[in-house]
């Protein structure tokens, strides 16, 4: 039965909602509200809707519960309804619960679920990602490792940054010790919880013995900047715990539930932090420490098959073991699929059996066989994106779907490009959600480090970047000396330039400009100190720096958007004050708004608890604070933490409302995972594309691959379209890829060809790059033809294929008839000037 006709035959908990709420506004009672929804949550009502397996898994008690299910069985939805039932029937306070998603998106939703069910008591759970829940341990427990609570948070970029400055100065040659190869090493130590000293026992050849100095270097510059990167989050929070059975016997009492979701996705620092908090015997603790506090009840859930992050140390094992690691643990398997059609579950099936050493799963759909999918065979990846374009557009018109129904999926980012020039043509309102993102582009980072360095004056990283931007006449040489200064003294680079007096062979020039920049510094943390909030210290720093006027006085078209860009995070960092600030009345406030929730009342409360259901309620909007009351964060620290932490789905827009319908998702597989589409479009079904080149030659590689496709497939609710492209411009130069072999494990049956191979014999017989060299060689006259010396008539915007640099984008043209030349952007291969005439290049 779908959940359509589900809805029919009994009201599921959120109709009973949207009753009780209707019928709370018509009598005018806000306050009613949560008291009604209390009573009204009754047992039937939080288990309605819910098959006996999923009900199992909702009511169960006690000792540890793992949920395995393939894609699309509801066990996120078993993971939001047993929050709702704890609160509510088992009078679980909500502030001992700890639910954790991958995505900061998944949080939001889990959140927004039980606030629906239980109304404002949701705000006192923990709902967040691995890392973002660590970070807040770690802001209030860090002090005991010596850091201080403003740490800073590098991102992947900074950890890449700081990595080349120190493989530089330990004179690492760049080709035998690529960055990239460096931090893996690290990362995956980290991810192992093997900390810099602990690091010797794995090095047994000289390329490690350099890897662990760069290890070494690097987190002791990490420590001396009061900054860590992102693996640190989890292996520090596990590793505090470790150290302080005190505070890990604290977070025990406090949570008393934890939850998690995609638990196949977890790596071995993660899941040692729920055993931290879980596990009936602790390890890592000292001689004589005893666990004191009962373990909390643990749910995790997950699905074998879509692990896709075991290149970030993900592994299948905690899945796998679940039951040795937790002796007694229960394990409730979901078979019934609620997302899919029929056709698209046998599709993914097929698929996903072709991986070795699996437990066999049975999986099915009562919602019937639906649409056949839809295969499609394009001469190129700008054909592949216009059927695209063409079948959103024919699904709409028919009223079958809205743009916000459809999602196009990829491999890897740069696959995005096609789709992105297609749409932009077409009028397709779309997001592309990943890419360079936002926090990625230059100007915003510029910014950032800005702020960073104000709010963490040892972050030399942040610091060095901006010392010269925009350029101050700040050389070099000037960098050196403040640097030799900072060696020598062990101090930050920060700090060293308070001390500009100490610092030799500075020019006067640079002296004084170095004094200016850290009097700017000064002035900025003074106003943090004064709690001015965020966006004001943001706007302050551009347009003190001088950053705005070298934007707002440039000619360069690019500036323009750069602009634009940080109108756009001034604009972020107002919203996110706005949301800390709120509006109401002190923390008298706070009382009846918990009094009101039927929970939390008087003196009872612990303090940390009530600091917390304060914090969340002003994040909210819901509460505004007297004098007296503690402040609201909407502080500089609080909203670089904020940044530091958004994730790529993040950016997936909300659900469309009414009048608007939203625009098309366009995603990389990984992105996707967790998600459910209407209709999906899997494109790039090419062996080198996906599964990925890399993986060809590795057959553990390949399963991850095809775990991937199982997750892509699996998104699809009522539509599915594979498609590929005959001849791909990849990193440069057109390439011929064969079809997918994912491709071929899908049965036959299920598929509808729109246009095979066969359609495209013209390109069969000789590929997209050698028709171009052909009538190449007739323009310029080469070959047998007589000569026909046309010039293409290309501008600027026109997409162009050049039989060595591949596609590319023509920027500008100069000259004229013969003579004509066109500046074009070949992408990674560049950007070349060539001579319209003689060039082997041809217009899309
Ligand atoms: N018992 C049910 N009755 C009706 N619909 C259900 C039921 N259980 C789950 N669903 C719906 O099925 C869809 C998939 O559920 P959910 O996202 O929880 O699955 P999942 O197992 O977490 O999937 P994934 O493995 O992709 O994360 C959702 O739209 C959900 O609302
Ligand atoms: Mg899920």
């Amino acid at each position: 039965m779908s959940e359509a006709q589900q809805r029919s035959v009994r009201p599921t908990p959120e109709d009973t909602l949207d009753q009780e709420a209707a019928l709370a506004d018509s009598l005018g009672g806000e306050r009613a509200q949560p008291r009604r929804r209390r009573e009204r949550l009754t047992m039937e009502t939080l288990v309605a809707g819910l098959n006996p397996q999923q009900r199992e898994a909702v009511l169960h008690e006690g000792p540890p519960v793992l949920v395995v299910a393939g894609a699309g069985s509801g066990k996120t939805r078993v993971l939001t309804r047993r929050i709702a039932y704890l609160v509510a029937q088992r009078n679980v306070h909500p502030g001992s619960i700890l639910a954790i998603t991958f995505t900061n998106k998944a949080a939001a939703e889990m959140r927004g679920r039980v606030q629906e069910l239980v109304g404002n008591r949701a705000k006192l759970m923990w709902v967040s990602t691995f890392h973002s829940a660590c970070v807040r341990i770690l802001r209030a427990e860090i002090h005991r490792f010596n850091l201080t609570r403003t740490f800073s948070i590098y991102d992947d970029a900074d950890s890449k940054r700081l990595m080349q400055l120190v493989a530089h100065d330990l004179s690492l040659d760049p080709k035998r010790y690529p960055v990239r190869a460096i931090l893996n090493w690290v990362s995956t130590c980290k991810n192992e919880l093997v900390d810099h000293e602990s690091a010797r026992s794995r090095v047994n050849t000289e390329l490690e013995e350099n890897y662990l100095a760069a290890y070494q270097e690097y987190q002791r510059r990490l420590t001396a900047a009061n900054a860590l990167d992102f693996d640190d989050l989890i292996m520090t929070t596990v590793h505090l715990m470790q150290a302080f059975p005190e505070l890990r016997e604290q977070y025990r009492r406090r949570f008393r539930h934890v939850l998690v979701d995609e638990y196949q996705d977890t790596n071995h620092a993660q899941y040692a932090l729920i055993r931290e908090l879980c596990s009936a015997e602790v390890d890592g603790g000292q001689v004589g420490d005893e666990v004191t506090v009962d373990p909390p009840e643990l749910m995790v859930v997950g699905d074998s098959d879509q692990s896709i992050y075991a290149f970030r140390g993900a592994t299948i094992r905690n899945i796998n073991d679940f039951e040795s690691d937790f002796p007694g643990a229960a394990v409730i398997m979901l078979e019934q699929n609620y997302r899919s059609t029929q056709t698209i579950l046998s599709a993914a099936n097929a698929v996903i059996v072709k991986n070795e050493g699996r437990k066999p799963k049975r999986l099915w759909s009562d919602s019937g066989d639906g649409e056949a999918i839809v295969g499609y065979v394009a001469d190129t990846e700008h054909d592949e994106a216009s059927f695209v374009a063409r079948e959103i557009d024919a699904l709409r018109d028919a009223g079958r779907a809205r743009y916000a129904d459809c999602a196009v999926f990829y491999r890897t980012n740069a696959q995005s490009r096609p789709f992105e020039e297609v749409f932009i043509r077409l009028g397709l309102p779309y997001k592309v959600v990943g890419g360079v993102r936002f926090y990625e582009r230059r100007e915003v980072r510029d910014a950032i480090a800005y702020l960073r360095a104000i709010a963490n004056r040892a972050d030399d990283v942040s610091v060095r970047r901006i010392l010269n931007v925009p350029k101050r006449g700040i050389g070099d040489r000037a960098e050196e000396a403040v640097e030799a200064l900072a060696a020598r003294e062990r101090i930050s680079f920060g700090e060293a330039l308070r001390r500009i007096d100490d610092v030799t062979g500075l020019a006067p020039r640079s002296a004084k400009q170095l004094i200016g920049f850290a009097d700017f510094l000064d002035e900025h943390e003074a106003m943090v100190a004064e709690g001015v909030p965020a966006d004001q210290i943001l706007t302050s720093v551009l347009q003190k720096s001088g950053y705005l006027a070298e934007l707002q006085s440039s000619t360069d078209p690019q500036d323009q958007t750069r602009l634009e860009n940080l109108v756009e995070l001034v604009a972020v960092a107002r919203e996110f004050v706005a949301g800390a600030i709120g509006g109401g009345a002190g923390a008298d406030a706070l009382d009846s708004l918990l009094a009101d929730d039927g929970v939390l009342v008087g003196a009872g409360l612990d303090p940390q608890l009530r600091a917390e259901a304060l914090e969340q309620a002003t994040e909210d909007g819901e509460l505004d604070l007297g004098a007296g009351a503690p402040e609201p964060d909407a502080s500089l620290g609080a909203f670089l933490e904020r940044v530091a932490l958004v994730a790529d789905s993040d950016q997936i827009p909300p659900p469309p409302g009414v009048e608007d319908e939203g625009v098309v998702t366009l995603m990389t597989l990984h992105t996707a995972k967790g998600l459910e589409f209407d209709t999906v479009f899997l494109t790039g079904l090419e062996d080198g594309v996906f599964p990925h080149q890399r993986a060809l030659t590795s057959m553990s590689e390949l399963e991850e691959e095809r775990r991937l496709a199982y997750v892509g497939v699996t998104r699809a609710r009522k539509r599915l379209y594979v498609s590929r492209a005959v001849v791909r411009a990849a990193w440069g130069a057109p390439q011929h890829n064969p079809a997918s072999r994912f491709l071929a494990e899908i049965p036959d049956r299920l598929l509808d060809w729109r246009r095979t191979e066969q359609a495209t014999t013209s390109w069969r017989s000789t590929s997209a790059t050698r028709q171009v060299q052909e009538r190449w060689k007739e323009r310029v006259g080469f070959g047998a033809r007589p000569k026909v010396r046309t010039v293409p008539n290309v501008a600027a915007g026109d997409r162009v294929l050049h039989t060595t640099f591949g596609m590319g984008t023509v920027i500008a043209t100069t000259g004229s008839g013969d003579d004509t030349k066109a500046d074009v952007d070949f992408g990674s291969a560049g950007v070349k000037r060539l001579s319209l005439r003689h060039a082997p290049l041809e217009k899309l």
